[in-house]
């Protein structure tokens, strides 16, 4: 997998997460889900709409890594595809007035790459988002939150993860907050 992230913005990495099936659950075990992060964690539809919408200036997406790889054991089982096949691994980070407010990953399987999915491969720096939300064939399942278990100074603690279903085939978005989103007080 390529890789554009330097040593300097080195805590701008994913750390390691465990999920919880609502943000009821994963608050009993650290309550900060309540706190400034909770609409973060909530809010529906297109994730990268309602951050241009708290952009005063400006809004884009920045590939950290891309390319073939093995996903995660528990990514795979999410997805139900063999442990050592490999996907489509997507690591960016999204920000706004140019500040990175939270870093995704988007796992994407073989069999979602298969047609006009294909054009998953050359989004580059236009937004997952855009694609998914102004195509018909998919469709979001529930949202997941992560506590994550930083590692570095500065990871993110906080997450949210759903499967988006298409024909026959479903992919991965994890998108982890950066305090940097959600200590702004705007909201
Ligand atoms: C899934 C969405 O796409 C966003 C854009 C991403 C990308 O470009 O890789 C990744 C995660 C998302 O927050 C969305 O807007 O809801």
């Amino acid at each position: 997998m390529q890789s554009r992230v330097s040593d300097i913005d080195s805590h701008l990495t994913i750390p390691p997460t465990d999920w919880y099936q609502s943000l009821t659950a994963a608050g009993l075990l650290n309550p900060a889900v309540h706190g400034p992060a909770r609409y973060w964690l909530q809010v529906e539809g297109s994730f990268t709409r309602a951050l241009q919408k708290q952009c005063s200036r400006s809004f884009h997406v920045e590939v950290r890594r891309e390319g073939f790889a093995t996903p995660t054991q528990e990514e795979a089982r999410r997805l139900r595809i063999p442990h050592r096949q490999h996907a489509w691994i997507r690591e960016v980070s999204l920000c706004g007035d140019n500040q990175p407010w939270v870093l995704a990953r988007t796992v994407i399987p073989l069999k979602c790459l298969e047609g006009e999915g294909r054009r998953l491969l050359h989004l580059g720096n236009r937004p997952l988002g855009a694609y998914l939300f102004t195509s018909p064939h998919w469709q979001r399942g529930p949202l997941e939150t992560g506590l994550c278990r930083p590692v570095i100074p500065g990871q993110p603690e906080l997450a949210r993860r759903s499967l988006f279903s298409g024909h026959n085939s479903s992919l991965l978005v994890g998108e982890y907050l950066l305090p940097a989103l959600f200590q702004r007080n705007t909201l």
